[in-house]
C-alpha cells in the first residue's frame, strides 16, 4: 500500500478561501482583521515565518504590522511594545515568533499577551481553555493537523487510538488535549517512554512532534495508520525533513503528511483563522 497525500497547501488554500469570505463579511461593518507579527533578532528561518506570516495576511485582507527589533532588546522594551499593542484597537492578533534570545524570558512575553489578542494559543489563559473545553484560541500547528484529520473524513476519533510523539507546551501537549476532545483515546510518548514502536504500533493516528529525523520508521507503523509530521528538520545535505521517514512510512500508512507542504503552511493558516476569530468576536461584543 502507498499512503494518499494530506496536501498542507491543498488545504491551506481552501482554508484561506473560506478566510477571505468571512473577512469580507467583517469589512462591510467597517473592520479589517489586524495581525502584529514581532521578531525579535535575526534567526534566519523565523525571519522567513515572519515574512510568510505577513503576506499570508495581505493574501486574505488582513491588516498586518512587522515589528522587527535587534537582539539587543531588553525584554522591558519588548513588554512595553506587548502593551502598546494590547492597548491598539486596530490590533486584533499579537503573535510574538519563538524562540526568543535567551536574555528574554518567553513565558513572561506570552503572559503579557492579552488572551483576547492571544491568536498564537500560548497563553496559559488559551491552555486552560483547551484543557476544560472553553472558548479560546488554540495553538495553530495542533489546530492545523486536527484541521488536515477533519479533511480526510477523521472529525470524531471515536474508537480511534492516537499516538503523540513529543510533549512540548506549544504541540505536544495541546494536540493531545486537540484529540481527546475528538474522542480518540490517547497516548502521548516522549524520552522517558520505553519502548516507543509498542506504543505507536497500535496507533491509528500518530502525530510526531519531536524535532528529531528518523523517529517514525515503516516497522513503526500499523499498516493503514494516519501519520502527521510536525518535525521540521534538516538532512545532511540540508534539505529540509520532517521526524518521519517518509520514504518507508509511506509504503505502510494509509495517509500521511509531507514536509514541506503539510503541516507547515496549515500552522500559518490556523494563524489566519484566529486572527480572524478574534476580529469577529471583537464585533460581536457589547459595545461598552
Ligand atoms: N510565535 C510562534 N513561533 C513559532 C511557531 C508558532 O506557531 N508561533 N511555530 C514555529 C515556526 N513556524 C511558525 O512560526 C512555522 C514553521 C514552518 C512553516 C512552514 O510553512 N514550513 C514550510 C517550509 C518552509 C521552508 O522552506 O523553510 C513547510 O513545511 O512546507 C510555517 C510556520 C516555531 N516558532
Amino acid at each position: 500500500m502507498t499512503a494518499q497525500l494530506i496536501d498542507g497547501n491543498a488545504l491551506s488554500r481552501q482554508l484561506r478561501g473560506e478566510v477571505r469570505s468571512r473577512t469580507a463579511a467583517l469589512a462591510s461593518r467597517g473592520i479589517t482583521p489586524g495581525l502584529a507579527v514581532v521578531l525579535v533578532g535575526d534567526n534566519p528561518a523565523s525571519q522567513v515565518y515572519v515574512r510568510n506570516k505577513v503576506l499570508a495576511c495581505e493574501d486574505v485582507g488582513f491588516h498586518s504590522v512587522l515589528e522587527k527589533y535587534d537582539a539587543s532588546l531588553t525584554e522591558g522594551e519588548l513588554l512595553a511594545r506587548i502593551e502598546a499593542l494590547n492597548n491598539d484597537p486596530a490590533i486584533h492578533g499579537i503573535l510574538v515568533q519563538l524562540p526568543l534570545p535567551a536574555h528574554i524570558d518567553d513565558h513572561k512575553v506570552i503572559e503579557a499577551i492579552s488572551p483576547a489578542k492571544d491568536v498564537d494559543g500560548f497563553h496559559v489563559a488559551s491552555a486552560g481553555a483547551l484543557l476544560v473545553g472553553e472558548a479560546g484560541f488554540k495553538a495553530c500547528t495542533p489546530y492545523g493537523c486536527m484541521k488536515m484529520l477533519e479533511s480526510i473524513g477523521m472529525k470524531d476519533l471515536r474508537g480511534k487510538h492516537a499516538v503523540v510523539i513529543g510533549r512540548s507546551n506549544i504541540v505536544g501537549k495541546p494536540m493531545a488535549l486537540m484529540l481527546l476532545a475528538a474522542n480518540a483515546t490517547v497516548t502521548v510518548c516522549h524520552s522517558g517512554t520505553a519502548d516507543l514502536a509498542a506504543m505507536t504500533r497500535q496507533a491509528d493516528v500518530v502525530v510526531a512532534a519531536v524535532g528529531k529525523r528518523g523517529v517514525l520508521t515503516a516497522d513503526m507503523v500499523k499498516p493503514g495508520a494516519v501519520v502527521i509530521d510536525v518535525g521540521m528538520n534538516r538532512t545532511d545535505e540540508g534539505k529540509l525533513c520532517g521526524d518521519v521517514d517518509f520514504n518507508g512510512v509511506r509504503e505502510v500508512a494509509g495517509w500521511i503528511t509531507p514536509v514541506p507542504g503539510g503541516v507547515g503552511p496549515m500552522t500559518i493558516t490556523m494563524l489566519l483563522v484566529n486572527t480572524l476569530e478574534a476580529a469577529e468576536r471583537l464585533a460581536a461584543a457589547p459595545q461598552a
